[in-house]
């Protein structure tokens, strides 16, 4: 937590949608002129793709092999704490980037599945933005979610959050129906003990709820769209909300629990505006007070 240099971040599973909400937020910054250093959350693979290969290669050749890119093996846990501290400390801190698609990887004259080098963080953010799978990670002696001052789950409901993999990897990443479904098996003990504990530890999740018939994710021909699902808003201290205002500003929404709000798909977007927008001018006040002390 830093008054001076506050992180906000957003963390889920691989196909939850993180970088779509990083849209929404990229939004609120332009509207409120807020500069952030974004981080993507792919940066901090431990290994880049062929290297990797090679690991699930070795790994497999013995039983049982847990190996992915959810656990502490696959991933640099340590520095991405450390560019937590440092940039709440000191608004400094280094970045790389993950590049997944040729696409990307020509912009920097590199080979897909590369990372970029290490570099400094721009010099005068706002504040850190992160996007990505750990976001609020703890692991032996690692506890990134403590430098964390907004921290937003992203969870779809697991057959949808498949669903939402399957296509983006099979559109947009060149993998076929079996490579992703030996991930999603491959990753599932990691999924359990390295994702899900970080939704008990985020202040905010948002949960997609298909309308439609989601029973077999591996044979879905579409996702569902934002009209046929619900998101279940769930803040973890209810206190500082004002739910008659957003049950009065999205139309069709609902209380479900005295912590949780329902809204219809297609106003997530609106939903995350009228919720974070005045968070985030609270920190940028906040920050610009600490910071003519
Ligand atoms: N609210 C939504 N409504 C409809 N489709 C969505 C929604 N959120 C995400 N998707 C779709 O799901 C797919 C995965 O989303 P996205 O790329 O944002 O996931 P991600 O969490 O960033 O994944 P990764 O961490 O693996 O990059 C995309 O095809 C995206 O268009
Ligand atoms: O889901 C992921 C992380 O969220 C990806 O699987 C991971 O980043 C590896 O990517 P690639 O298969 O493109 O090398």
């Amino acid at each position: 937590m830093s008054e001076r240099h506050p992180i906000i971040a957003i963390t889920g599973s691989s196909g939850a949608g993180t970088s779509t909400v990083q849209r929404t937020f990229e939004e609120i910054f332009r509207r409120d002129g807020v500069t952030a250093a974004v981080i993507e959350g792919d940066s901090f693979h431990a290994y880049d793709r062929r290297t990797m290969r090679e690991k699930l290669a070795e790994c497999e050749a013995q039983a049982a092999c847990q190996l992915s890119h959810f656990g502490p093996e696959a991933n640099l846990f340590r520095e991405l704490e450390n560019l937590f501290r440092a940039y709440s400390e000191t608004g400094g801190g280094m970045r790389r980037k993950y590049l997944h698609s040729a696409e990307e990887a020509e912009a920097y004259g590199q080979e897909p599945g590369t990372f970029t080098p290490w570099g400094e963080l721009p010099t005068g953010t706002d504040l850190l933005f992160y996007e990505g799978l750990h976001g609020a990670v703890k692991h032996e002696e690692v506890d990134v979610a403590r430098f964390v001052d907004l921290l937003i789950g992203v969870v779809p409901v697991v057959n949808l959050e498949w669903i939402q993999k399957l296509h983006r990897d099979k559109s947009t990443r060149g993998y076929s129906t079996e490579a992703v479904t030996d991930t999603i098996l491959r990753r599932m003990h990691d999924y359990v003990h390295y994702i899900c504990p970080q939704f008990a530890r985020t202040h905010v999740n948002f949960q997609r709820v298909p309308m439609v018939d989601t029973s077999n994710p591996f044979i879905a021909r579409s996702i569902p769209t934002p009209d046929e699902s619900m998101v279940v808003i769930r803040f973890a201290n209810p206190r500082s909300i004002d739910f008659p205002y957003l049950l009065n500003m999205i139309h069709n929404s609902f209380m479900s629990r005295a912590n949780t709000i329902v809204v219809p798909g297609g106003k997530m977007e609106l939903a995350m505006q009228l919720i974070f927008t005045p968070f985030i001018w609270r920190l940028i006040e906040r920050r610009k007070k600490a910071l003519n002390q």
